[in-house]
């Protein structure tokens, strides 16, 4: 069959076949995932015809990324879009064509993490769905043990929680260390974010402990600068574990904002754009948090690991 275009980049290989028109892509764990092209191209769907694009949507954004820079190379077109439920395609000002497909991995995969945190839980779901993965946490497992956090750093603490299920489970396990750093408490609370406010803290106990702690020290905006950590550790049999890292920078709120997300979400204030974390939808916050640049960190190392 003969390869009309070919694409290559890390982590991604595509092509278009000519009997096919399909653009199939090899996602990072070499799954083919086949996008219908209809009538993309203008080499072999006559103007006339009528433009036509496929929308996708659920899908990773440098696959939209990809899509759209074949479209361009091979139309020699610059198209405007979109990433959301509806994909808008225009040229020259004029819109062509609304559609939306979603694209689903024919065999999705299950993924452990190691946590029993919902919240955390909740964006991994969305981010690991468009990559074809459905999540299970360790409430779906409530035989598996606690694993006590005795680490002083997140890696430590990653390192316990993915290791020791993954050990007991034979099963390639991730785990997520994360918590808030606040510059003016010297990087506090850290690891013992969960439980600043002693152990099995409340999210509104140690949300008003945060705030006591900054009153009398922190009341210019500069001095509440703070970001948020996550280390993610991948651990499988038989290998040394995958650790990587991501932050977000931003300060803290002198009052809560916000009814979305968990934790420190409503006393942390994005930098960009001055919104509470949980004044962001669970769309937004995935694509800036702590927790997504340390999964875009995991998908950069995370293919040529898996072939170790
Ligand atoms: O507002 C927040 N938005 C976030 O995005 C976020 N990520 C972490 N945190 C805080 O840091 C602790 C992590 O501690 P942690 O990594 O040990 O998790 P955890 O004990 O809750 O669950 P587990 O994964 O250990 O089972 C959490 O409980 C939260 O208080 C966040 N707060
Ligand atoms: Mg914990």
């Amino acid at each position: 069959m003969k390869k009309l275009y070919k694409h290559q980049t890390t982590d991604i290989f595509a092509y278009v076949l000519e009997e096919q028109r399909a653009l199939v892509i090899e996602n990072i764990f070499g799954e083919q995932l086949e996008i219908p092209l209809y009538s993309v191209f203008f080499k072999y769907f006559p103007a006339e015809k009528g433009l036509k694009i496929v929308a996708v949507d659920e899908t990773p954004a440098d696959v939209i990324d990809l899509f759209f820079q074949v479209l361009r190379d091979v139309t020699g077109l610059a198209y405007q879009y979109s990433i959301g439920q509806v994909l808008t395609v225009e040229l020259e000002g004029q819109v062509l064509h609304t559609e939306t497909v979603s694209l689903q991995s024919k065999t999705r995969k299950t993924l452990l993490i190691a946590t029993r945190n919902e919240g955390k839980t909740r964006e991994f779901k969305a981010m690991f769905s468009q990559l074809g993965y459905d999540i299970k946490n360790l409430n779906d497992f409530p035989e598996l043990p606690e694993v006590a956090e005795t680490g002083m750093t997140f890696e430590e603490n990653a390192r316990l929680k993915a290791e020791t299920i993954s050990e007991l489970t034979g099963e390639m396990v991730l785990a997520d260390d994360s918590g808030l750093m606040v510059d003016v408490l010297g990087g506090l609370p850290g690891v013992w974010s969960a439980r600043f406010a002693g152990e099995h803290a409340t999210d509104a106990a140690n949300n008003a402990k945060l705030l006591h702690e900054l009153a009398s020290t922190a009341v210019s905006p500069e001095k509440r600068k703070a970001k948020f950590h996550t280390t993610l550790v991948v651990a499988a049999p038989g290998k040394s574990s995958l650790v990587v890292e991501g932050e977000w920078p931003g300060s803290i709120a002198t009052i809560p904002r916000g009814d979305d997300g968990f934790g420190y979400d409503p006393l942390f204030v994005d930098e960009e754009t001055g919104r509470t974390a949980a004044q962001m939808t669970l769309e937004q916050k995935n694509k800036v948090s702590h927790r997504a640049r340390a999964l875009q960190n995991l998908l950069k190392e995370w293919p040529e690991w898996l072939r170790q």
